[in-house]
């Protein structure tokens, strides 16, 4: 971003505007010139305070800078052609813009990097790691820093420090975090093409130096490299929402037998019910990405040596040690800690396994076009393979990161979904009716009629979302509620947090699928409703398989509640409300089946 000062205005032109490359399509040429500062009103600047709202289609490129006063910031081009028209991305030119140091925050924190600064450039990596970990937070801060960091402690935050709060943290990394829907807006509108988001050190450093693959996966990624990774996983998987149907509903009605096999005389769940909704997750994934079934529901159980049971192990062991990686001092940067050996040891755990079918692919795909036989329906995998330029890591990068999130996300929904319907029977009456009429055979079309379902699930989403703090790494300087922040920031929202304010949403704490019905945003309609609850993120970066897994649960829904009538007798269940959050207490629900 390049940003002036002029006398009156500050404002602000993100400086990927200028750059040719991003936006090809739709370059301008025109010529920049530096505008003397006295004369600022002169060259139809807005007025005081004003804003100027901006699109990205309205860009300039081959700027000729022309220098034709002294009495400006140096190396402050700006553009004044295009000016009354001009649209860029959110530059809010506001001459009321407050400077980033004045963010409000922690004065511990503030002290600490202040202290860093007397520090020689030199300092020791270890001096380094014990202010990063400090600051990432660990059990001290309560892991404020990390990017899954505790939803509880920034409003701990926000009621101390206003809206926006900054934490300091060294060599500038500070972190800015946010949680109206204004704000998020802002960020959004401002990410451009490649945003980025703040990194699971934990789970980069098992890639990058324990194992050395090339790329980091598509939940890490970000510049072109990771849009065209993006996109053929994103098409793939759209075609699996009709493709996979069938085979959904087949898995939901495993699912369904296995409730009935593991349920006791009182028809209540065992307290490890949550690795059942794990099981059916999984085997929806394994569809979804290797077009086949690995029998984790199988009615006999799973042996812990088997595959489905190694990935399943893998999968909940790997959960355990990048939370305590995560939020722990980082230790593990510098030494082999137990939470690094746990990572590294179901992590591989996970990776043999799936290097098994990826392996697998590369056979059949060669049997396939020595046979010469049409590549039709073929896999997620299969796709991925014969992209030009993915080798099998890549792949391995890319299962990786959807099994972690996918499976984390899926189930902690799944879980929270039962138990809202189960603690609100009028609900669970209201969709039962919904539900029964439903045929055997649920097409797309069928369950986006579902209305009353949808709006469980969007309902139950905004109560307890898996991903509760969206992360961003800010890509051009903004200026949010008037402060001016820097490009390279990283942004945390806590999203989730909106979810309790009633200026967005009546009996915030009920959950009340109805409003989604009158709504389709679910609250009053105002101007930032849209950014209240983002359960699956928003904008390029947002949740790749939305539309699976909303196809999945809701083909779930169908099967289960057509079948059963469900109640919880126990105390409340909450969100852990961080980084791959889950439920607090056990899923002891009881399944009684309709008559
Ligand atoms: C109910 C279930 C799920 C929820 C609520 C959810 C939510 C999210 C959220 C909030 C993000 C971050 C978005 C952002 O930063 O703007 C995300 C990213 C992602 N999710 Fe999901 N997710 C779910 C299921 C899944 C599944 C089943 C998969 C795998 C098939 C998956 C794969 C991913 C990937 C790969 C990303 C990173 C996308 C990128 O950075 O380009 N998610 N998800």
């Amino acid at each position: 971003m390049w940003h002036f000062k002029l006398k009156y205005f500050q404002i602000s032109i993100p400086k990927r505007c200028l750059e040719k490359k991003y936006y090809s399509d739709s370059v301008k040429s025109t010529t920049a010139t530096v505008l003397p500062t006295q004369n600022a009103a002169s060259f139809g600047l807005p007025e005081k305070g004003q804003k100027l709202e901006t699109t990205e289609h309205k860009v300039f490129s081959d700027i000729k800078i022309q220098s034709n006063t002294s009495d400006i910031i140096k190396t402050s081009p700006f553009l004044t052609s295009d000016l009354p028209n001009l649209k860029p991305v959110t530059a809010i030119i506001d001459s009321r813009s407050v400077p980033f140091d004045d963010i409000p925050g922690p004065r511990t924190l503030r002290l600490i990097s202040k202290f860093w600064g007397t520090i020689p450039v030199m300092g020791t990596e270890v001096a380094v790691s014990i202010i990063q970990s400090f600051l990432s937070g660990g059990k001290f801060f309560g892991g404020i820093l990390s990017w899954g960091g505790n939803a509880k402690f920034f409003k701990k935050f926000f009621d101390i420090y206003g809206p926006v709060v900054r934490l300091h943290g060294p060599f500038g990394s500070d972190v800015v975090l946010l949680s109206r829907p204004e704000h998020a807006s802002a960020v959004f509108q401002n990410e451009g093409p490649y945003p980025a988001r703040c990194c699971l050190d934990s789970v980069e450093k098992y890639r990058s130096e324990y194992r050395r693959y090339r790329q980091a996966g598509p939940f890490l990624m970000y510049g072109p490299d990771w849009e065209n990774l993006r996109k053929t996983i994103e098409q793939s998987l759209h075609k699996s929402v009709t493709q996979q149907c069938e085979q959904i509903e087949s898995i939901c009605e495993e699912f369904i037998q296995r409730i009935c096999t593991i349920r006791n005389k009182q028809d209540e769940m065992p307290p490890n019910f949550k690795n059942e909704i794990y099981k059916w997750c999984l085997e929806c994934l394994c569809s979804v990405t290797l077009n086949k079934k690995l029998g984790f529901l199988d009615s006999s159980g799973l042996s812990a040596t088997s595959d489905p049971g190694r990935l399943l192990d893998g999968l909940t062991g790997a959960t355990e040690a990048i939370r305590k990686c995560e939020y722990g001092f980082h230790l593990w940067k510098f030494m082999e800690t137990p939470a690094w050996k746990l990572l590294v040891k179901n992590c591989d755990m996970i990776d043999s396994v799936l290097n098994k079918h990826v392996q697998r692919g590369i056979t059949s795909l060669r049997d396939k076009k020595d046979k010469n036989v049409t590549l039709e329906n073929i896999s997620l995998l299969e796709i991925l393979l014969l992209k030009e330029g993915v080798v099998a890591e890549d792949i391995m990068t890319v299962l990786l990161d959807m099994f972690l999130i996918g499976v984390n996300a899926t189930a902690h929904t799944v879980a929270f979904l039962f138990y809202h319907l189960a603690r609100n029977p009028r609900c669970q009456i209201k969709l039962y009716e919904e539900v029964k009429t439903s045929g055997e055979n649920l097409s797309k079309e069928n369950l986006k009629n579902m209305k009353y379902l949808q709006a469980c699930i969007k309902e139950s989403l905004r109560l307890d979302p898996p991903i509760p703090i969206l992360s961003r790494l800010l890509n051009n300087d903004l200026v949010i509620h008037h402060y001016l922040i820097p490009k390279g920031t990283h942004i945390l929202f806590a999203t989730h947090l909106n979810t309790f304010r009633e200026e967005y949403f009546e009996d915030a704490q009920k959950f009340k699928p109805e409003r989604w019905l009158s709504n389709e945003l679910g609250g009053f309609g105002n101007e930032f409703q849209a950014f209240a609850s983002l359960p699956f993120g928003h904008g390029p970066k947002a949740c790749l398989a939305k539309e699976i897994v909303e196809m999945e649960m809701a083909v779930l829904l169908v099967k289960v509640f057509k079948k059963f009538r469900l109640e919880y007798n126990y105390g409340d269940i909450q969100s852990s409300n961080e980084l791959l959050a889950s439920p607090t207490k056990p899923l002891k629900f009881r399944f009684i089946s309709r008559v």
